[in-house]
């Protein structure tokens, strides 16, 4: 039986479900097992997924996908079980991460370009193998004075198109991720400044995915939310999701099925609002759901701490952020939630 994109991409946003985005790079992985002084070891990252992808609840109730990384996807658990199996057992669908990061981008100083378009299509045709079904690709913009410049916008753009057509072609979901970051140098911009970068790098890639032929119905879209710099004063709750609402409506076509944040360095609480927010008081042409990494992690990973005695924990943490977010992508996440728990 073909499996259609369109079928995965609907999926992948089912009511009440978001993606969980544990594709962490090695540089990244190893930043955050820093924060509880674990060594990051081919092992160690295999423990850790693998008390994520087990947390049984978490994942057959809350959790479409799982984005994962390389190493991830061929990795196999402790008792020989494959990854991907654990996840697919749970009935979520697993993704690749196929950028290889952003690199400085010649010609514009301070600006990146993400790297990985050579080899695609082979490696797609082996993900495909490997079980994956949708994939995720990158593009980082900066805000400082005077970035982002046209050329990098357009530039990320065009990679990312070309990525998802790509993608379609190997019948892999492309999950389009133009991230517009809050916690950039000098991360002091304010809210109406992430409003105009946000809505000129939407409005740009969704031009360069028309060009490149990709099919809107069997993608998601990964943005970043319109929000004050991570230096800067702090909007409220709702203005976030005013403006957040208000940038996607006028950037997004209707055909896309759904978008699925970024949490990009806001804390857990915040990640969970905001998203709660838009979904109560909006009504909107696609579902709004959460891809979060850091957001949906933190607990769990400080729960854990590296040891095995704390599996437990770690699940528990991660079980509760999971239902957290589930419930803000229907609207229906309370505060007192979080403190009864
Ligand atoms: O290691 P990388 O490639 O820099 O990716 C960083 C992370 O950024 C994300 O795109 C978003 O994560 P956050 O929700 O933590 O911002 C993840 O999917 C990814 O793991």
């Amino acid at each position: 039986m073909t499996e259609r994109l369109e079928d995965i991409a609907i999926a992948m946003v089912a009511d009440g479900k978001g993606l969980l985005a544990a594709d962490e790079s090695s540089g990244t992985i190893k930043k955050r097992f820093d924060t509880i002084g674990l060594d990051s070891t081919e092992e160690s990252r295999r423990d850790y997924r693998e008390m994520l992808f087990r947390s049984e609840e978490a994942m057959k109730s809350y959790i479409s996908g799982v984005i994962l990384y390389d190493e991830t996807i061929r990795q196999s658990a402790a008792d020989g079980t494959k990854l991907t199996d654990i996840i697919k057992a749970a009935g979520s669908i697993p993704g690749i991460k196929v950028d290889a990061g952003a690199k400085p981008l010649a010609g514009f100083p301070g600006e990146t370009i993400t790297e990985g378009l050579d080899g695609l299509r082979e490696r797609l045709a082996e993900y495909h193998k490997l079980g994956a079904r949708f994939a995720k690709w990158r593009g980082v913009i900066s805000i400082s004075d005077g970035l982002p410049t046209w050329g990098a916008v357009k530039q990320n753009a065009q990679a990312l198109a070309r990525y998802a057509a790509l993608c379609q072609e190997a019948g892999i979901v492309p999950i389009v991720e133009p991230e517009v970051l809050m916690d950039g140098k000098p991360g002091d911009h304010s809210i109406d400044r992430c409003y105009e970068v946000t809505e000129w790098v939407l409005k740009t890639v969704f031009a360069e995915l028309y060009d490149a032929r990709v099919v809107l119905e069997g993608m998601i879209l990964k943005p970043n939310m319109v929000i004050d710099g991570k230096n800067a004063r702090k909007a409220s709750v709702e203005e976030v999701a005013e403006k957040t609402v208000r940038c996607l409506k006028s950037t997004v076509p209707a055909t896309v099925p759904g978008i699925a944040f970024l949490s990009g360095g806001q804390s857990d609480e915040e990640a969970t609002a905001h998203l709660s927010a838009m979904n109560a008081a909006y009504q909107m042409p696609w579902k709004l759901t959460f891809s979060y990494g850091r957001a949906l992690q933190a607990a769990a990973l400080k729960a854990w701490g590296g040891k095995p005695e704390n599996v437990a924990a770690g699940q528990r943490a991660f079980a509760h952020r999971a239902r957290m977010n589930a419930l803000a992508a229907t609207g229906g996440w309370k505060e007192d939630l979080e403190k009864a728990a």
